[in-house]
């Protein structure tokens, strides 16, 4: 006979997710590690109680603003190559609103994460409550309807016994490689708290297979003989590479074959930077290196890669008319992308299969991939070097402001100190296996091009969504992840003062985090992009009513949460914060004043983004022009 016990629907939610493992290349250990909470009135009487109660083996995190906390689980869960999650419980209404952002960076970044946002009443009977907004066309839709379109998996719950087959669908999306992503069970807040007799069988141990897909032997031969016809292969390694765990069998076929490897932002750091054939970020955010060694390939072998407009250049990254494309990736949909020949299997196993195949094959690069690799490290050292001066000043980014302009920020911010300088010299200082993260604003791109990672994984950059407000957020994340190496938050002033919440939570919960802020008083890298394409300064700029520039105290806004704080506005007093910041226990934060258009420019590479069509300024119409051309030269899908 079928032996059931009686529990609530949010008390059965958390004795099975305490029951899942992940099994992955023969060790097996528990996928949920623990559960960051808001608490409502639409998860505290039912989440909460059930936590309360019986929390099993999850670490259990309040954390602060519901969108930062979701960010600390993603980054949680893509440091831990997206072997083990956190969930994530909101309340009702604005709470789960709240959830939207970061279930978008989720989904674009492929990450699993479990969230579960309250839901209105399924009796209905007070509607409408606090929170709940109202249809006239239909009493069934909700806020959480929102999270939909965010979600790779999304169901509601709205009588106890749904949550058997919807939690078994949830874990199946959430540990599929090929389809990770945010899975939502919003769960209707009185039946949180309603009791069913659960089946004792469900709640049993259960152990979701990372299994390494195999490739076909009809998709290694046609992969073997492309590279084998092919003179100037290059390697675009992606996000999908570094999941796999992809490194050693990238460097040993790159090193016997001499393929040059080039990096997508979620793959860099899958090879160290130190490797000889590494030439980094490849496109809009990339090196001078990789950009021309993938102008002068004839097939690009893309590992795990979406192939965004940034990886591509918008497309024009590569001479279409003789380029062939070969994808390895777990996902049918990823590898169909730019008419490539199609592997749809584990990175690290094709590789290691395809290796014998590849007996007696060089390809016809020599000495290229050394000497673009030299002439990108002269151009780093350069740009570690860049001097303010008062007078002549030729900002990286040109033709934007005038040394007045620039002058006046020097003033206002009380610094001379370039972006590019400050940022290498942050490279240079921390220890080499603490691991950096960064999302939006100027800084990935510098990133990118100038950070040189010389120890794998250490290196975490949300480019998929570029959501403002991952990176401190994020930071705490990580900091769960690796709890012996120090974690830096490279992050803009617009990004921190988009959210930082989960600052306070790194504190409260000691989980030291450094916050680096870069503050340029601007939306800088937007500015940029509208002067870039005709338009004036407008509205990027932080500036008061009367014109003046913000400058703002950030340092003290953290001391005020409790983080040692320090500021920096030359190399020698950001070593010697950096240095100082590594002796704390706490929290810290470095506030860096850097001068506006000292960030690095593209390289050899194009962005497309809509430019008006008609306007009334000739530079403008010049853009448009422009933007013209250089669609004319890209692949059209
Ligand atoms: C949530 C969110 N809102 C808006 C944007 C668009 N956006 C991208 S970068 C940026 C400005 C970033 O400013 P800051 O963090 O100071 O970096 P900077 O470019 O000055 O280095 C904005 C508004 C975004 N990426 N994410
Ligand atoms: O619009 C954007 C421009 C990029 O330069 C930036 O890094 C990114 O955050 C963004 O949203
Ligand atoms: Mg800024």
């Amino acid at each position: 006979m079928m032996k059931t016990i009686r529990l609530t629907t949010a008390q059965a939610l958390i004795k099975f997710i305490n029951q899942q493992y992940i099994h992955f290349d023969g060790e097996e250990f528990p996928f949920v590690e623990g559960i960051f909470n808001v608490f409502g009135h639409g998860n505290v009487l039912g989440i909460g109680q059930a936590l309360e109660q019986d929390s099993g083996h999850l670490k259990v995190i309040q954390g602060k603003n519901e969108q930062g906390m979701a960010h600390a689980a993603i980054a949680y869960s893509k440091q831990m190559l997206r072997q083990k999650i956190y969930a994530v419980t909101t309340s009702v209404g604005p709470g789960s609103a709240n959830l939207a952002a970061a279930a978008g960076t989720a989904l674009a970044n492929n990450i699993p994460v479990l969230f579960i946002p309250g839901d209105t009443f399924a009796t209905r009977q007070p509607d409408p409550v606090l929170q709940q907004v109202e249809h006239e066309h239909s009493l069934a839709v909700t806020t959480n309807d929102a999270l939909k379109p965010v979600s790779r998996y999304w169901d509601r719950i709205t009588r106890p016994e749904q949550l058997m087959s919807s939690l078994i669908r949830a874990f199946e999306v959430l540990t599929d490689p090929a389809k990770a992503g945010p899975a939502t069970i919003c769960i209707s807040q009185d039946v949180e708290g309603e009791a069913f007799d659960f089946d004792e069988k469900f709640f049993e141990k259960r152990v979701h297979y990372l299994d390494r897909k195999i490739p076909l032997e009809r998709e290694l031969n046609g992969a073997a003989a492309l590279i084998k016809e092919s003179k100037k292969p290059v390697i675009l390694v992606g996000g999908g590479a570094k999941y796999s765990r992809a490194r050693d069998i990238l460097m040993k076929l790159s090193e016997k074959h001499n393929i040059p490897l080039v990096e997508t932002q979620a793959g860099k750091a899958t090879v160290e930077c130190t490797f000889k054939n590494n030439l980094g970020g490849l496109g809009i955010t990339g090196t001078l290196a990789a950009n021309k060694a993938a102008r002068q390939a004839d097939l690009i072998i893309g590992i795990g890669t979406r192939y965004t407009d940034f990886a591509t250049s918008s497309k024009t990254a590569f001479d279409f008319d003789t380029t062939k494309f070969l994808n390895i990736n777990v996902s049918r949909m990823q590898a169909y992308k730019l008419d490539a020949f199609q592997v749809v299997a584990d990175a690290k196993t094709t590789l290691e299969k395809l290796a014998p195949m590849l007996e007696g094959y060089t390809t016809e690069f020599g000495h290229t991939i050394t000497e673009l690799k030299d002439e990108w490290l002269a151009e780093r050292d350069r740009l570690s070097k860049i001097q303010f001066t008062r007078e002549n000043f030729d900002p990286e980014i040109k033709n934007h402001f005038s040394q007045e302009v620039l002058n006046e920020y020097a003033e206002a911010l009380n610094t001379e100190f370039a972006q590019t300088a400050a940022l290498i010299t942050v490279n240079d200082t921390i220890d080499p296996d603490s691991t950096i993260i960064c999302s939006a604003g100027s800084l990935p791109g510098d990133l990118q091009r100038l950070w040189n990672p010389t120890v794998p994984d250490t290196y975490h950059l949300e480019y998929g969504y570029s959501c403002m407000g991952y990176e401190v957020s994020g930071a705490l994340g990580i900091k769960l992840a690796n709890p012996d190496k120090e974690v830096y938050s490279i992050v803009g002033d617009g990004s921190f003062l988009m959210l930082h919440s989960e600052l306070i939570t790194s504190i409260q919960y000691n989980q030291k985090i450094n916050v680096v802020l870069f503050d340029n008083s601007g939306f800088g890298c937007i500015n940029n992009l509208q002067m870039d394409h005709g338009s004036g300064s407008y509205f990027c700029e932080f500036r008061t009513h009367d014109n003046q520039i913000l400058n703002i105290d950030y340092a003290k806004v953290a001391e005020g949460y409790g983080a040692k704080t320090y500021r920096a506005n030359n190399a020698e007093e950001l070593k010697a914060a950096l240095e100082d910041a590594k002796k704390q226990d706490v929290s810290t934060l470095i506030e860096i004043k850097v001068l506006p258009k000292t960030m690095t420019d593209g390289y050899d590479s194009w962005w497309n983004v809509g430019v008006a069509e008609v306007s009334n300024k000739e530079s403008i119409q010049k853009a448009y022009q422009f933007r013209q051309q250089k669609l004319e030269q890209a692949k059209q899908y």
